[in-house]
Parts: structure tokens; C-alpha cells; sequence
């Protein structure tokens, strides 16, 4: 198996850095056609109107989207949630619109703009540390979305299907039990 990171923009060093931890072949992806070397892509935290616009100017964004229309699984962290959402609904950007989620981008308040707390994730036995940098929040998701994990009743942590999200930065603790899950949907 090998997975990919997005490298058009934001933390894809440390995706990788934990990937490799885990024993896992790791890519970084900057080209469209590279997408077809890879069994699943994370996209990292970062900034996601600059990954939107690049995406859009090389042609990785229609690739990327047809690719997850057809099963191809994909993680975003932060900003890489922001990608894969349905809307942004306090900017104007687009988005992949691949998971029925809509987001309201920096949205864990404006002094204390990073924080970091434990929360539960369903079927882990023990709590994960969760890193939050000036994360969207979700507001609205549909049916099909499944929460896996909930902060200050908001969803932090969803899939749907081939498409998992997180508001807060898994690449960034030393506990790889997310990655694992990701990796498990990939199998
Ligand atoms: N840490 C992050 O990825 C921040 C996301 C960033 N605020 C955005 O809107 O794209």
C-alpha cells in the first residue's frame, strides 16, 4: 500500500513523517497523474483558499474530485477538511464538495485561536489529544455523514464513505490511531 500526501500546499511533511512511522510507504503528490501511484491521499492543514486556487490551476482539482466520485479514499486535516467540504459558509471559496458537510472556516473563537484538549472518538478506548489551529467548524451534515468524534457539540471528527475529515491536526500528536482508521478504510 502506499498513500499519498498532498504536497500543493500546508503540513504534508508531517503526514508523511507519521505514515513512515507507521511503516507505511508514503508519497507526496503534487501533479495530477501522480494521483494514480497512490491507494488514498491526505490533505494536510494549512491554507485551504491557497490549495483550492493551486488545485484549480494545475488541474488537480478535477482530477482529485472525479477520483473520489469513484471510491478513491481521501483524508483532509483542517484546512484539508475545508477542501473536501460541501460549502465554506463565511467565505467566499470553492471547494471539492465531495463530503455533504458545511463549514464555517476559523471559527473557534478569535483570542484563544489554538488550543488543544482530549476527545472521545468512537470505538477508541482511550481519549486522543486533539490539536485545533484555527479550525472550521461544521455546522450543518448530512445524512450520511457518519460523527465519529464531537468538541463543544460540534462534529470534529466524520465520514462518509471513502471520505474521512478532521477539524483538528492528528499529523501533529505522536498517537497514530487516526491514521490507522484511515489506513484500515484504505485496505
Ligand atoms: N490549521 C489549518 O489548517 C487552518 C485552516 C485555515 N484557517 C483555513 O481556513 O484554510
Amino acid at each position: 500500500m502506499k498513500i499519498g500526501v498532498s504536497g500543493i500546499q500546508g503540513d504534508f511533511r508531517e503526514h508523511k513523517a507519521v505514515l513512515e512511522r507507521m511503516g507505511i510507504e508514503a508519497l507526496v503528490v503534487k501533479k495530477p497523474e501522480e494521483l494514480d501511484l497512490v491507494d488514498g491521499l491526505i490533505i494536510p492543514g494549512g491554507e485551504s483558499t491557497t490549495m483550492i486556487r493551486i488545485m484549480k490551476m494545475i488541474g488537480f482539482y478535477e482530477v482529485l474530485k472525479n477520483k473520489i466520485e469513484n471510491n478513491f479514499p481521501v483524508f483532509g486535516t483542517c484546512a484539508g477538511m475545508i477542501v473536501l467540504s460541501k460549502e465554506v459558509v463565511n467565505f467566499k471559496q470553492d471547494s471539492l464538495k465531495a463530503i455533504d458537510i458545511k463549514v464555517e472556516r476559523n471559527a473557534y473563537g478569535r483570542q484563544v485561536d489554538s488550543f488543544e484538549t482530549d476527545v472521545y472518538i468512537k470505538d477508541f478506548d482511550k481519549p486522543f489529544r486533539a490539536i485545533f489551529i484555527r479550525a472550521p467548524k461544521v455546522i450543518e451534515y448530512g445524512k450520511d455523514v457518519e460523527v465519529l468524534s464531537e468538541y463543544d457539540s460540534s462534529p470534529i471528527l466524520l465520514r462518509q464513505g471513502n471520505i474521512l475529515v478532521a477539524s483538528f491536526h492528528p499529523e501533529l500528536t505522536v498517537d497514530t490511531r487516526i491514521h490507522e482508521y484511515f489506513v484500515e478504510m484504505i485496505k
